[in-house]
């Protein structure tokens, strides 16, 4: 038996931001991962993505200017994309445990479970400590469909030799838009199928119209309110069903309807820990209902989105809860979400279906940037801002942008939202010209 103040289970951001944070408090700490050091985010998630999407942008920036300047559409090289996407991925688990190593905190590799007396199981190991972390995230969600069994998934999508030339998404959320976005620069023909009306539900509905427009013009077959019952083979491909009976052949079939917490090998009923289908249920101090339980990141039920800069700030939350005496409960700053591709479209603070709910208290500028200097320059082909003013104290609250740009914007706007910034304090910097960042003065 190996005793330890904190076991914390999962190696991912949310995980290894605890880690590291309770060890540099002189905390006694060991961390286990079952799969991958570094979790999904920089194996199969943001980080593979966003390397991925280098390419999409460029060629987007590079489309956009043809006639202006530019002659001829760059076309990406899959295998050469994807040997660039490996040369990074290869080395982060190594990269992640050496750095565990180095720092002295001890580290397991194996499937962590609980026993009924509170210890855990790694193997041949038995580890004990005074307080757990689960830090396990989410991973695919497969739905009960005919041919279930056929269904592969953003895993599989970020690590693929080859990009059929015709792919089927199944969901449109965060992770079938932006794959939706990449197999279609990459020249696959892709059908990106959502089974209600509301796809990106969590965002702007215009601007998410706007984005699934410019999908479309892009050669994307948008299907909404379209229910895919079956995939089954056919001969080298599948073919795809939906509920009226519509059928198609595809190259590969993505299910891309959402993620689900990671918790069956804990054996959580042991230890008397709650759970729901959303995830581990905790308290405003990330406490489970055992009260030596603890958990951050995607594998917790609550309303925040499941980001990685989320599972850090809960991590280094975590950092003070178990350090310091009556720790408030967390309080989140405003968090931004971006939906990458050749257009992005970003979200922070007040929702504009909240502020259009409220007239007295929020004035929305609804600002069509696409003719504006910083947007003309690219031949952005579509750029739209919404900015929720609150009323009162004619401060920027909330925020939705759609552009080839927004990530850049929301995280200037995340500066003056979160640091209560007002028109004024704008104005009374000088910023570098002609930029995106100077064209905050002209937002309210
Ligand atoms: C395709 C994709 C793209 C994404 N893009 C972005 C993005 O652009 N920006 C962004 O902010 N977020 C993005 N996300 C979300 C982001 O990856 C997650 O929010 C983040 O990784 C959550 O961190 P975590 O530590 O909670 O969980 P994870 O990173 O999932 O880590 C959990 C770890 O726990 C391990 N584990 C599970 N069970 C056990 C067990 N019993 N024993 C031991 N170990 C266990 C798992 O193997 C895993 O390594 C993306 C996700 C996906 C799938
Ligand atoms: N850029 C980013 O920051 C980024 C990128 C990818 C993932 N993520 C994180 O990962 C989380 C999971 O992403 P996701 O896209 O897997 O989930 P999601 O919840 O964002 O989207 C899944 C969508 O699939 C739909 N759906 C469910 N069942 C379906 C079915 N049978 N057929 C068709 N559609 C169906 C849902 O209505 C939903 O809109 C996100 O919420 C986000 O927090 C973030």
């Amino acid at each position: 038996m190996q005793e330890f103040d904190i076991g914390i289970i999962g190696g991912g951001p949310g995980g290894l931001a605890a880690a590291y944070g309770l060890h540099a408090r002189g905390m006694n700490v060991a961390v286990v991962e079952k799969d991958l050091w570094g979790g999904t985010c920089p194996n199969r998630g943001c980080d593979p993505k966003k390397i991925l999407m280098a390419a999409v942008e460029a060629q987007g920036h590079s489309e956009a200017l043809q006639g202006h300047g530019l002659t001829g559409v760059p076309q990406i090289d899959w295998s050469a994309l994807m040997a660039a996407k490996r040369a990074y991925t290869q080395k982060i688990p190594s990269g992640t445990q050496g750095g565990l190593e180095a720092a002295g905190i001890a580290n397991f590799h194996g499937t962590a479970s609980f026993n009924a007396d509170g210890t855990l199981i790694v193997g041949d190991e038995q580890l004990n400590a005074a307080n757990w972390i689960i830090a396990t995230g989410q991973e695919p969600r497969l739905p009960k469909i005919d041919g279930q069994e056929w269904l592969r998934t953003s895993n599989e999508f970020l690590d693929l030799d080859k990009l059929p030339q015709d792919i089927t998404l199944m969901g449109a959320g965060f992770v079938g838009v932006e794959l939706a976005a990449i197999a279609n620069a990459a020249g696959s023909r892709v059908h990106l199928v959502h089974h209600n009306a509301r796809p990106l539900r969590a965002f702007d509905q215009d601007l998410v119209g706007d984005l699934l427009d410019r999908l479309r013009e892009n050669g994307v077959d948008v299907k909404l309110d379209t229910d895919i019952t079956a995939v089954a083979p056919a001969d080298d491909q599948y073919q795809v069903t939906t509920a009226t009976g519509e059928t198609w052949t595809t190259g590969l079939v993505f299910a891309t309807a959402g993620r689900t917490p990671v918790l069956a090998d804990l054996h959580l009923d042991r230890v008397d820990v709650a759970t729901t289908t959303h995830g581990i249920t905790v308290n405003g101090r990330l406490q489970s209902s055992n009260h030596h339980i603890f958990a951050v990141g995607d594998v917790v039920d609550r309303p925040q989105p499941k980001l990685t800069p989320v599972a850090g700030f809960e991590g280094r939350y975590l950092t003070e809860t178990l350090t310091t005496c009556d720790s408030p409960a967390i309080q989140y700053p405003v968090i931004p979400a971006v939906v990458y591709g050749k257009t992005q479209l970003a979200q922070l603070g007040v929702p504009t279906v909240q502020a259009e709910a409220q007239p007295e208290k929020y004035k929305i500028n609804d600002l069509d940037l696409t003719h504006w200097y910083s947007y003309q320059r690219i031949q952005d082909p579509h750029a739209r801002i919404k900015v929720v003013v609150d009323k009162a104290t004619n401060k920027i609250v909330g925020a939705a942008v759609l552009s080839s740009e927004a990530e850049q914007v929301i995280n200037y706007l995340d500066f003056v939202i979160s640091n209560q910034l007002g028109m004024d304090d704008i104005n009374a910097t000088i910023m570098a010209y002609p930029t995106l960042a100077s064209d905050l003065t002209y937002f309210n």
